[in-house]
């Protein structure tokens, strides 16, 4: 487990207590302090802490959990089959994720955030090393996944893949979710990332480059309803969405929430005839939904789909076909420097990937350290004329190699 924050809590909770068959061996945290206080938080007090390979290898033979703060450690630990990423750190997922590669490590990703920013070089690099990377099942991308196969697999044609979101502000920061933050153990930051929108549009693109789908338009169409997704289908124009072939989008406040849905399309004259037997309506187009989803809960059986089935939850296609794009939450001036995802500076919006390419617009997850160059209006997409990017990075390396997929 790389991260010992409130996600990766709750996925070594299930694998330790409830799954047979999968240990988590080791934990990795920049502070093991953390990681120690999560175990024994959870009542697991089998573990060494340590940055000794040697130890760290003897404890797993001897089924311990070895807690290190030392990454080289980590990554050369002889049994670990897969590196469960969870900390929703761009840079820093980006640079363990390889290196995990590079070491024969298989990857199961939570980090829906450098998913959606760098998820398909991700994917090429994890298949030139021959090992496998997905990311993971309980979150909506996973969770939508999931019902868009079961959909597709009974015939019907996915033409919306829904996230049923409570809220939505753009301008919310980090003062503003402390005390939600605070009374859920959550980073500020991360609680933010939720409110202001960054987190769906996130979410939504994963989706958007595992299915070949596009949004409506940037920042997605983003309806409020209190209604069931059952009695929404008609908000959408439905010729419009067959041209499209299909869309990522959210609805705020409806029910059920914080559920997923796909709205899909049969012409198969028995199927609409049975459809409507089944209360699913006259079409044409019928819901679908899971009215959930379940985190960390569902995280073991990704791991055990991705490594012994090579059936990952969801993976991106070929390339990007909807990224995420930085947005002023507030007037910007020349000299400021972008705070991460769920900071004071910006917000993320989806958009379609050929847009932001020839917009030259400003990827929300390669944003933070940039120096702002002109003055940027408050809601005013950034491009890369706007800033100036830190040197030396590898995740820009990357997506220059991601843009030419
Ligand atoms: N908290 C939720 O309700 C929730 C829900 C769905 C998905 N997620 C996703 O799960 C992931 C983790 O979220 P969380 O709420 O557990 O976060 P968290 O802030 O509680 O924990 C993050 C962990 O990653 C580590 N980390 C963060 N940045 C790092 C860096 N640059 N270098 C090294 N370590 C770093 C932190 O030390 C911490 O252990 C994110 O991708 C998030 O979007 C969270
Ligand atoms: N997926 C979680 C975190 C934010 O997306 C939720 O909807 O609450």
């Amino acid at each position: 487990m790389i991260g010992a924050g409130e996600m990766a809590k709750g996925m070594i909770n299930q694998i330790e207590k409830y799954t047979p068959g999968m240990v988590v061996s080791a934990t990795y945290n920049r502070t093991p302090e953390r990681a120690k206080k999560v175990y024994d938080a959870l009542g697991l007090t089998n573990y060494l802490i340590t940055d000794d390979i040697i130890k760290a290898n003897q404890a797993i033979a001897d089924g311990k959990s070895v807690i290190t703060g030392d990454v080289q450690t980590f990554l050369n630990l002889d049994k670990v089959e897969v590196v469960v990423e969870s900390t929703g750190a761009i840079d820093f997922g980006a640079k363990i994720i390889l290196e995990a590669f590079a070491h024969g490590k298989h990857v199961l990703s939570f980090n829906a955030e450098l998913d959606s920013t760098l998820g398909p070089i991700l994917l090429k690099k994890a298949k030139e090393s021959n090992v496998k990377y997905a990311l993971g099942d309980g979150d909506q991308p996973g969770v939508t996944m999931n019902l868009y196969r079961y959909v597709k697999g009974m015939g019907f044609d996915p033409l919306i893949c829904g996230n049923v979101k409570g809220m939505l502000d753009y301008y919310r920061t980090p003062a503003t979710q402390k005390g939600f933050a605070e009374s859920w153990g959550m980073a500020p930051e991360m609680a933010t990332n939720f409110a202001d929108g960054t987190k769906v549009a996130f979410e939504q693109s994963c989706i958007a480059n595992a299915t070949g789908m596009r949004v409506a338009k940037r920042g997605m169409l983003a309806y409020e309803s209190n209604d069931h997704i059952d009695n929404l289908t008609h908000l959408y124009d439905f010729d419009q969405l067959k041209a499209w072939g299909g869309i990522v989008e959210f609805i705020i406040g409806a029910k059920p929430s914080p559920g997923v849905f796909v709205y899909a399309t049969t012409e198969d004259p028995y199927s609409i005839k049975y459809l409507d037997y089944g209360k699913l309506g006259k079409g044409p187009l019928y819901s679908f939904y899971v009215p959930y989803h379940l985190l960390f809960f569902d995280i073991a059986s990704s791991i055990s789909r991705l490594i012994d089935f090579d059936d990952p939850v969801i993976i991106p296609l070929d390339k990007p076909y909807v990224d995420v794009v930085a947005t002023a939450k507030t007037d910007l001036n020349p000299g400021d420097t972008i705070d991460g995802i769920g900071g004071f500076k910006t917000y993320g919006l989806c958009d379609n990937h050929n847009e932001v390419r020839s917009a030259n617009l400003l990827y929300m997850g390669l944003a933070e350290g940039c120096v702002v160059t002109k003055p940027v209006k408050k809601d005013s997409v950034l491009t890369y004329d706007d800033v100036v990017v830190p040197k030396g990075r590898l995740i820009d390396r990357l997506m220059v190699e991601q843009v030419s997929l």
